[in-house]
């Protein structure tokens, strides 16, 4: 596997540095895969946050570049990848910090496309901006990233050079399934990669319920619901075959999972992912606008 320092070994333009503005959930699912697959180390990590409780926990963690105050690490490593990894709802705030960035950014917020965060960025509005900003790039992530097993998708401006998007991809690859995405299904692919972990977790919570409610202890309950979505979601990937096709061969004639699949149906669980995954996006639409 290709690392970060290697890849950088010959480029002069950027510096094997990786920063994030923002030292959350993500940043932490992201950088913990990607430190535990050996593409950077931890001195190659730099993360900023609003509060020492925060930074407190990635101090426990081994990581030593650490700051409340943005534009000091940007100014102690120019040649770094910038990652920005605050809420959308934070972004304003955090870019009257940080402008005017030279460094080239990646964003990996919901919702906020490349052209809003052009703008933003370099704090003009569309009828007076200049391209003063470095290359952008958006990688939309997801919280198993931590484990290896995340699924992404990256899109990256004209501007990017080959190398960056060869960083940003190597990167988020190491952390599992990263795929290009245009601008234009950017969010709606994003919400399938970043939301779906959590409709999962509520699933596979509510099935444990259910074993609990018939005598199974929780956690042998939710120890074989979890490997059998597991299973389920590898046995989709490897197999190729339609998820449709793959249920039928689980639903025995006048069996017991066809009975189950009777209730959901009946209480519309099909209709309701359907309906999650478009309140996701309209919800994605609407923080592109300034709130
Ligand atoms: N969570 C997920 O599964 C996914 C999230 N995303 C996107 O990733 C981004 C981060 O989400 P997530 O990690 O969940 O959010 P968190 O709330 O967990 O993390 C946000 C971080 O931003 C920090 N922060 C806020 N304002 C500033 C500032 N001005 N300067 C420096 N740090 C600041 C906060 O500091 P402090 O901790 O001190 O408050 C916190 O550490 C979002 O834009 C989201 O849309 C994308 C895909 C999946
Ligand atoms: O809920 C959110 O807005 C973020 C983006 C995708 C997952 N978490």
């Amino acid at each position: 596997m290709e690392t970060l320092s290697k890849i950088c070994e010959s480029e002069e333009s950027i510096e094997p540095m990786l920063i994030f503005l923002g030292g959350g959930n993500m940043a932490t699912a992201l950088v913990d895969g990607a430190v535990k697959k050996g593409f950077v180390q931890k001195e190659q990590i730099a993360v900023t946050a609003r509060s020492e409780v925060t930074l407190n926990k990635w101090r426990n963690k081994g990581y030593m570049h650490l700051s409340m105050n943005n534009r000091e690490v940007l100014k102690k490593f120019p040649k770094a990848l910038v990652f920005i990894a605050v809420k959308p709802q934070a972004r304003l705030e955090l870019f009257d910090q940080i402008r005017p960035l030279t460094q080239v950014c990646i964003s990996l917020m919901a919702g906020v496309n490349l052209k809003v965060l052009d703008q933003e960025l370099s704090g003009c509005d569309s009828s007076s901006h200049q391209p003063e900003n470095p290359p952008l790039l958006r990688l939309h992530p997801n919280i198993a990233s931590s484990i290896g097993a995340g699924a992404s998708i990256i899109s990256a401006q004209p501007s990017v050079s080959p190398i960056v998007l060869r960083v940003v991809r190597s990167f988020a690859e190491c952390t599992g399934l990263c795929l290009p995405v245009d601008e234009e299904t950017f969010d709606a692919a994003g919400t399938l990669a970043g939301c779906t972990p959590a409709w999962a977790f509520t699933m596979i919570e509510g099935l444990s319920d259910g074993g609990v409610l018939s005598g199974v202890p929780r956690y042998l309950s939710t120890q074989l619901v979890a490997q059998a979505v597991m299973g389920a979601a590898k046995l989709v990937l490897e197999s190729g075959e339609h998820p449709g096709a793959l249920k039928d061969k689980v639903c025995s004639p006048g069996g017991t999972t066809i009975a189950g699949i009777q209730q959901l149906e009946a209480r519309g669980v099909r209709s309701g992912f359907i309906e999650a995954v478009r309140a996701a996006n309209e919800r994605a639409k609407a923080m592109t606008k300034k709130e």
